[in-house]
């Protein structure tokens, strides 16, 4: 006997034989109390099983009965519970379990009696903006935080929430932002005009965190590809209406190729330069090299960077629809295109002359110069692969599920993914909306000033 129980606590540890002799002995009580009733009671003694059984059934079920639940009033319970309950709830209840069942957590020792399960806690916060949480978590030894990036979906379906986004800020660390509902889910107003134009940051929109969505333009060129009707017209034209007061003022000029001759004829007043032939467009382009090689030529020697003012200003190459110019013209004129637009992307970037493209198909035999843009962007496309062509490889495994943004303009249009500054995931974001009366109201305001005679 003694040798059984040394047996017993050496190969389980104290603690839990202790437990094992506990439930053992609550059980044994149960048993004799059940047998006593049922000699005096047999009636009740049945009652008491049938209970008993009816209660273990929906021990076990509880699971699928909350899902039910969930799935029927999910909506309405989310909006009752504050959101801190929701939160520990989470923390405490499901997290354990679902890193578990996703093979998020190490189990130690030897033989079944010795396992003990290392799991990764995380740090949880509320929001900010009161639309959700954040879970940072320091990831265990022989786990990397691409390892947690890519659950994000599942976390999403586990919690309940609109969205998961996931980070790592630093090494060794994995940061969950947890969104209830989706902020960018109505369209949002054009950006308003600021008084004076911060070519550093402008902006154009919404992120998903609720914060607002700014993009620097000095020194940048910008990338936009998007299926048809993505919404690639609100990203140019929230870019166009930040550079209103400079184009007023003298100090921004914005030289627009639109191919279609329709999405920017409307705003034509404010533009210096418009083409839509393929004669005007691959002349225009040619005219805005020249002028890298001028200011470059200027400058040889002195300052590095250009600082644009009126009379000297800062130039915009705006490119609707990008493959009319690489694909669809004679090969001469897409030769001399594509030459004189890799000088101004290689080298305009500090001369103040940035390129502003937009593309439907991000191919590489469409756009072969989509490297030389700084910043990128994609809104809604056709494929999941399409986001990696224009974020770069990887983009949709760390997030940018552009293939999914819905096609319905009021609930999708806009709405894409950008690499966010100091931010190895993509950022969810949502840009204004330019209508045709606000466009209108620019070209009334703010066209530039009339030159010459
Ligand atoms: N940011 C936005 N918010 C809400 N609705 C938008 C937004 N951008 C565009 N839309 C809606 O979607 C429609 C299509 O947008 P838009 O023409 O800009 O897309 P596109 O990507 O430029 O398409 P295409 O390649 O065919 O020119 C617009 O007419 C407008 O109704």
């Amino acid at each position: 006997m003694v040798l059984l129980l040394g047996y017993l606590i050496g190969q389980h540890g104290p603690l839990r034989f202790l437990w094992a002799l506990l439930k053992f002995g609550v059980w044994l009580v149960c048993a004799v109390a059940w047998l006593g009733v049922l000699f005096t009671r047999p009636a009740a003694a049945v009652a008491l099983s049938v209970a008993w059984v009816l209660l273990w059934m929906l021990w076990r079920m509880r699971a699928r009965v909350w899902a039910l639940v969930w799935r029927l009033w999910g909506h309405r319970i989310s909006v009752m519970i504050p959101r801190r309950v929701w939160m520990w709830h989470f923390q405490f209840n499901s997290w354990p379990r679902l890193v578990f069942r996703l093979g998020l957590v190490f189990r130690d020792g030897h033989g079944l009696s010795r396992l003990t399960v290392q799991y990764p806690r995380g740090r949880w916060t509320l929001a900010d903006d009161d639309n959700g949480w954040t879970v940072v978590v320091n990831v265990l030894d022989g786990q990397s935080p691409a390892d947690f990036i890519a659950h994000c979906e599942t976390f999403a379906e586990a919690w309940g929430v609109h969205h998961v986004a996931g980070d790592s800020p630093k090494r060794g660390t994995v940061r969950l932002r947890a969104y209830i509902t989706d902020p960018l889910r109505t369209p949002l107003a054009a950006p308003p005009i600021p008084a004076v134009t911060n070519f550093k940051s402008v902006l154009l929109g919404m992120r998903e965190d609720g914060h607002q969505w700014r993009e620097r333009l000095l020194g940048r060129h910008l990338f936009i590809g998007a299926a048809t009707g993505g919404g690639k017209g609100s990203v140019q034209w929230a870019v166009i209406r930040a550079l209103c007061p400079a184009i007023r003022a003298g100090a921004a000029e914005v030289w627009t190729v639109d191919p279609k001759a329709v999405e920017f004829a409307k705003g034509r007043w404010l533009f210096k330069e418009y083409a839509t032939s393929p004669e005007e467009i691959v002349d225009l382009v040619e005219k805005a090299a020249a002028l890298v090689a001028t200011r470059r030529a200027a400058m040889a020697g002195g300052a590095r960077t250009h600082v644009p003012v009126s009379g000297d200003p800062y130039v915009l190459l705006n490119i609707d629809e990008l493959a009319a110019c690489t694909v669809y013209m004679t090969k001469d004129l897409i030769d001399r295109f594509n030459r004189a637009l890799g000088l101004i992307l290689t080298q305009g970037r500090s001369l103040s002359v940035s390129v502003m493209a937009a593309v439907q198909d991000p191919r590489k035999e469409i756009v072969p110069m989509r490297q030389l843009f700084t910043t990128r962007i994609v809104l809604r496309v056709d494929e999941a692969g399409q986001a990696d062509l224009v974020l770069g490889g990887g983009a949709t495994a760390r997030g940018a599920h552009a293939h999914l943004i819905p096609a319905d303009e009021y609930t999708g249009a806009g709405i894409g993914y950008v690499h966010g500054d100091n931010r190895a995931t993509p950022m969810r974001v949502r840009a204004g909306y330019t209508s045709d009366s606000d466009i209108d109201r620019m070209c009334l305001r703010y066209a530039p000033a009339p030159t010459g005679p």
